[in-house]
């Protein structure tokens, strides 16, 4: 998220779990009571919620909503029973799960990271134990990657998700059409509308130079429900542009 800040937001999820030190609410976790959350999980209000290590976590769709709001891919950081979850949804998302090179590693990192009691630790090995077991789950993870090199896991979990040196950040957006891609910059925005062109003038077959994406159209909650977005080639900003000004 550091690297394409425009293309990437992290889903804040709620939990009953205490902060710890250097934990900012609303940034890491929105810290919540337990029958606050309850309720509003009652009322609907999460996309998926589960009991991890004795504590209660979940994803509200607002969670969601306020990154996808913002034209980004939205990052959820849960556990084996919240992807499963999400993947019996209508959600589209891509399953990663995220494994440390040996479980006595896991182990050595946890208690480094000295913010749990030695029967918390227990309950968390005992728990990567069982979602370890889950990982080759038929249909439920894409993808799995082993934590090792920090550095080298980052690596390899941009090229899962096909972001290299040529993708870095831009204001742009990608059009794929087939294998193709063409990749369009904001021009120009007003309140209903958003002006692209295309960033290399060699545009895919289907594509085309100056497109103008009407957001009034737009209808819908939670990312995967969102209807009715219409995108259309025009000739010139300047028509569409007139009055504006
Ligand atoms: N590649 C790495 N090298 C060294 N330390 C790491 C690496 N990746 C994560 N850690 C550290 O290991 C600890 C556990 O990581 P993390 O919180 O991501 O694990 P987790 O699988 O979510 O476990 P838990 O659910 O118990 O929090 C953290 O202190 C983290 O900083
Ligand atoms: N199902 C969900 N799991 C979640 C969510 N947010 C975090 N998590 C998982 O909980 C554990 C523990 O996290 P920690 O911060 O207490 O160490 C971790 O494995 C997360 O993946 C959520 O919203 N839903």
């Amino acid at each position: 998220m550091k690297e394409y800040p425009s293309k990437f937001g992290f889903s804040v999820s709620h939990t009953t779990r205490s902060p710890r030190v250097k934990e900012i609410d609303g940034v890491h976790y929105h810290f919540a009571g337990r029958s606050k959350m309850e309720q509003d999980i009652s009322e609907g209000e999460f996309l998926e919620f589960a009991h991890v290590h004795g504590n209660l976590y979940g994803t509200s769709i607002e969670a969601v909503e306020s990154v996808t709001d913002e034209g980004k891919r939205c990052i959820l950081d849960i556990d084996v029973q919240g992807a499963r979850s999400v993947r019996a949804s209508s959600l589209e998302a891509i399953f990663i799960f995220v494994c440390p090179p040996s479980f006595e590693e896991l182990e050595k990192r946890l208690r480094a990271r000295g913010t749990e009691t030695e029967e918390q630790i227990q309950k968390r090995l005992r728990n990567a134990r069982a979602e370890l077991d889950q990982s080759n789950s038929p249909g439920l993870f894409d993808h799995l990657l082993v934590n090792d090199n920090l550095e080298a896991c980052y690596e390899n979990l941009k090229k899962l998700l096909s972001l290299d040196d040529d993708h870095k950040d831009s204001d742009g957006c990608f059009i794929e059409d087939g294998k193709a891609t063409a990749c369009y910059s904001i021009m120009s925005k007003t309140e209903s509308e958003v002006f692209l062109q295309s960033e290399t003038g060699e545009v895919v077959k289907a594509a085309a130079n100056l497109l103008a994406v009407d957001l009034s159209s737009l209808t819908g909650g939670a990312p995967g429900r969102t209807r009715g977005l219409k995108i259309h080639s025009i000739n010139s900003i300047d028509n569409c542009l007139k009055g504006i000004r």
